[in-house]
């Protein structure tokens, strides 16, 4: 696999692009947008451009803006630039993701918008939201008036549907930082009219109830001093709007901005863009409508289609159309899925391949998902110990839904073909890790509910829910939150000489004026103040990784794993050694992380934030570790492998099909089948089973074959596919590919005869009409 190879960039870095790639690199509008294809070389042309506007355009590398797509992405930008401007003027370039930076902004400017923030916020990542979330629903009237339990418990069970839709009136809202709920869901409402959209939350509950759910929501966040990741973005355009100051200086500073992945910017980040482009400074997007995939959490692609044109005077289009990825064959594969798409953009250009003709695209037939997976596991068997001896790294299982990671599992386990799953329960998702980031959490913001109440009874201390809420109501007679009232008094403490313990820490009140039994007391007692020092310790600058150390001993933390407390048997099963070992990564990546800076609590804030700020993308999987990459088509993004095999080519699956689906709906579904297609290199299999069972159904049930799989097999195609291909192919000592193959044909019989191939049909007709350009592979 690779985890596309970013170009070392020569000094002569100019010559290693193609025409059209340096037209980009060079172009010396202010205004540019480039319609990149997959497999063009985005990210060499958004490098190189860097570099050139570095090395020849007269710019200071602490002038240039570059907001990638994930945080590994601007890493590696750097790292590249770091080989033709020098380590130092290269770490001078700001990059990171949209978030990243806002957190940047925000840190440094919040204060200025007088909301009530200060600069130490915490970051909610989406587990936490979730959390907080729930607790707002339960506020609303609605949930109140419901006195059926199931009926309420319904209604928790959507909340994370619900939290979607905060998310999305968010970013389509830009300038709902700290608005009342009422404000930001009209808001919503207009934009959903211009754009046709529907409203997502009609059928769960009624627009003053969201927008009551939003107020109560913020105000928890508020009251934790915490914000969630779309309030990262309102947040930062707030400040753009509101803080001329910090407008001028940031316009100042960045002169030249660069955008990947412009397609999938909502509008919040559009406007975020906007503001800092301002009047005088340069603006350069590089994307692919094509490859819009994110419009469910609220991107919309006429940012990149038709506003870039209307709001930027004078903006030009550049075109990378040439794939250095995909043989032709993969190629002609993607464009027949893209053309089941009800539309596509009028300035739309297919692709042309750069590579030589390869091995046909290959269907895979399972007469159900078992024999599916066994076909696939099979195939990378042969293709790993053949001739051409495929590394299993550089072989892919794509698929549009988490549960088929299920059915391909099991099967690679007995098959002995190591596999590692990128995106699915991630490090930083595991029970111990998020423990350990709440300790920290609460650490470094002693007033972040959402932490305290994740780990309050952890490891366990007899609090029980009536514990719980017996303190809650002490600290609520106090007029306080919980960590208000639990960690009171905490500034007069004091670490001791040998730092082993506190002085001045005033004592809670008696077991009895809480509620607390004993010996709950005691051991809430012996928690409090483990995570006082704690913090007293990162006061004193001491590393990071000692202070976690200290606090996970004080807390007796390796004994509740070794006891089972986070699941998974006693200190006797290899659960305890994972476990341990992972909490053991975190403190050494905190070490890491803390090594080269300033210790103290900035260090633990900075580290928090960029936990809480990674991505599926930046996925910590060694990439040259030997395994099958499985994830799922939306984490593939960006990636590139030799080998795809996309399981599960079924209607219902990819596209994804469901009720009242708007017709924008399922082109994204097609879109997100022509990213998945396109992440092939040389050899691509397409595979469906002819019965599956989904979401824990016993039996079977006969499936569809996808439209995207029946346009390619479509024997109407074959006349357009020979004359298309021909050209493509005169230079390929192989032959070219040929869907009436006896191989082919035979799996199509054995999927069924007398099938109704509507699909095929519906999708063969746009396509014959004309309604899609077919490649041109001149
Ligand atoms: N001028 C070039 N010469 C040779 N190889 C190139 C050139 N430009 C790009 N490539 C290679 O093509 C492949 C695709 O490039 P890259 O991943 O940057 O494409 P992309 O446009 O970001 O694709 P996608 O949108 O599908 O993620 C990479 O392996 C890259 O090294």
């Amino acid at each position: 696999m690779s985890y596309v190879a970013m170009p070392a960039l020569p000094a002569d870095f100019l010559t290693a692009l193609s025409n059209e790639q340096r037209a980009a690199v060079t172009a010396s509008d202010k205004y540019i947008r480039v319609i990149a294809g997959p497999g063009s070389g985005k990210t060499r042309v958004l490098t190189s451009r860097i570099a050139h506007l570095c090395t020849h355009g007269g710019v200071w590398p602490y002038e240039v803006l570059a907001i990638t797509f994930t945080n590994k992405a601007a890493k590696e930008m750097q790292n590249r630039l770091a080989k033709v401007l020098g380590r130092v003027r290269a770490r001078q370039i700001a990059a990171g993701t949209f978030h990243s930076f806002c957190v940047q902004v925000l840190r440094r400017f919040i204060e200025d918008l007088g909301c009530g923030y200060t600069s130490s916020f915490m970051i909610y990542d989406q587990g936490d939201a979730q959390a907080a979330f729930m607790q707002a629903v339960k506020e609303t009237d609605a949930y109140k008036q419901l006195d059926n339990k199931d009926q309420r418990k319904q209604m928790l069970r959507t909340a994370t549907k619900l939290l979607d839709d905060v998310s999305n009136i968010k970013n389509n809202a830009p300038s709902c930082f700290q608005k009342r709920g009422h404000q930001v869901v009209d808001a919503h409402e207009r934009f959903l009219i211009r754009t046709g959209g529907k409203m997502p939350w009609a059928n769960n509950l009624e627009m003053h109830d969201l927008a009551q759910a939003y107020d109560m929501y913020q105000a928890i966040l508020r009251d934790n001093r915490a914000l969630d990741f779309d309030d990262l973005l309102s947040g930062a355009v707030a400040v753009l709007q509101k803080v001329p100051g910090a407008r001028q200086q940031l316009q100042a500073r960045f002169k030249h901005i660069l955008v990947d992945e412009f397609q999938d910017t909502n509008m919040a980040q559009y406007e975020l863009v906007r503001l800092l482009t301002g009047e005088q400074g340069s603006l350069f997007v590089v994307g692919d409508p094509d490859q819009a995939i994110y419009g469910w959490r609220g991107a919309v692609v006429a940012n990149m289609r038709e506003s870039f044109l209307k709001d930027y005077a004078g903006a030009i289009t550049l075109n990378l159309r040439d794939n250095y990825r995909s043989t032709p064959e993969i190629l002609l594969a993607a464009e027949r899925a893209l053309g089941c798409a009800s539309s596509m953009s009028p300035d739309r250009q297919p692709l042309v391949p750069i590579k030589a003709s390869g091995p046909r695209v290959e269907i895979i037939t399972g007469e159900d998902d078992r024999e599916e997976a066994q076909v696939v596991i099979d195939k990378m068997k042969q293709l790993h110990g053949g001739r051409e001896g495929v590394a299993y790294k550089d072989m892919a299982v794509l698929y549009r839904i988490h549960t088929l990671q299920r059915c391909m599992e099991e099967p690679l386990v007995r098959g002995g073909v190591p596999y590692i799953v990128v995106g699915g329960t991630k490090f930083w998702d595991k029970k111990e890790i998020k423990d350990v980031l709440a300790f920290l959490r609460l650490t470094a913001s002693l007033e972040d509910g959402v932490a305290l109440e994740r780990i309050i009874n952890v490891p366990v201390r007899g609090l029980g829910a009536k514990g719980v809420a017996n303190l809650k109501a002490w600290a609520k007679e106090q007029g306080q939150s919980l960590g208000a009232a639990l960690f009171a008094g905490h500034r007069r403490a004091r670490l001791t000489a040998d730092l082993n313990n506190l002085e001045g820490l005033p004592d809670l009140p008696p077991a009895k004026q809480l509620g607390l039994k004993a010996q709950a007391h005691a051991k809430v007692e012996l928690f409090r103040r483990a995570i006082v020092r704690a913090r007293c310790l990162t006061e004193a600058n001491i590393p990071l990784d000692t202070v976690i150390i200290e606090l996970l001993e004080d807390l007796d933390y390796e004994q509740h794993i070794f006891s089972g407390g986070c699941g998974g048997g006693d200190g006797k099963s290899d659960t305890y050694k994972l476990r341990w070992s992972n909490v053991q990564q975190l403190r050494a990546k905190a070490g890491d992380y803390s090594e080269d800076r300033p210790q103290g609590l900035d260090a633990l804030r900075g580290f928090l934030d960029e936990v809480a700020l990674l991505t599926d993308a930046d996925s910590e999987k060694a990439e040259q570790a030997e395994g099958v990459r499985l994830m799922t088509v939306h984490a593939a993004k960006g990636l590139e492998f030799k080998v795809v095999f996309i399981v599960g080519c079924e209607e219902g699956i990819l596209p994804r099909v469901w009720e009242d689906q708007l017709p924008e709906d399922l082109d994204e579904e097609i879109r997100l089948g022509y990213v998945g297609v396109t992440r092939a290199e040389e050899r691509l299999y397409l595979c469906h089973a002819q019965s599956r069972a989904l979401y824990g159904e016993w039996s079977r049930k006969s499936t569809d074959v996808s439209r995207m799989l029946a346009a390619h097999t479509s024997g109407q195609l074959k006349a357009m596919m020979a004359k298309t291909t021909q050209a493509a192919h005169a230079t390929s000592s192989r032959g070219p590919y040929d869907p009436s193959d006896p191989e082919i044909a035979l799996r199509r019989r054995r999927h069924g005869e007398g099938r109704s191939w509507r699909n095929e049909a519906r999708a063969a007709s746009r396509l014959v009409t004309g309604s899609c350009d077919l490649p041109c592979f001149t």
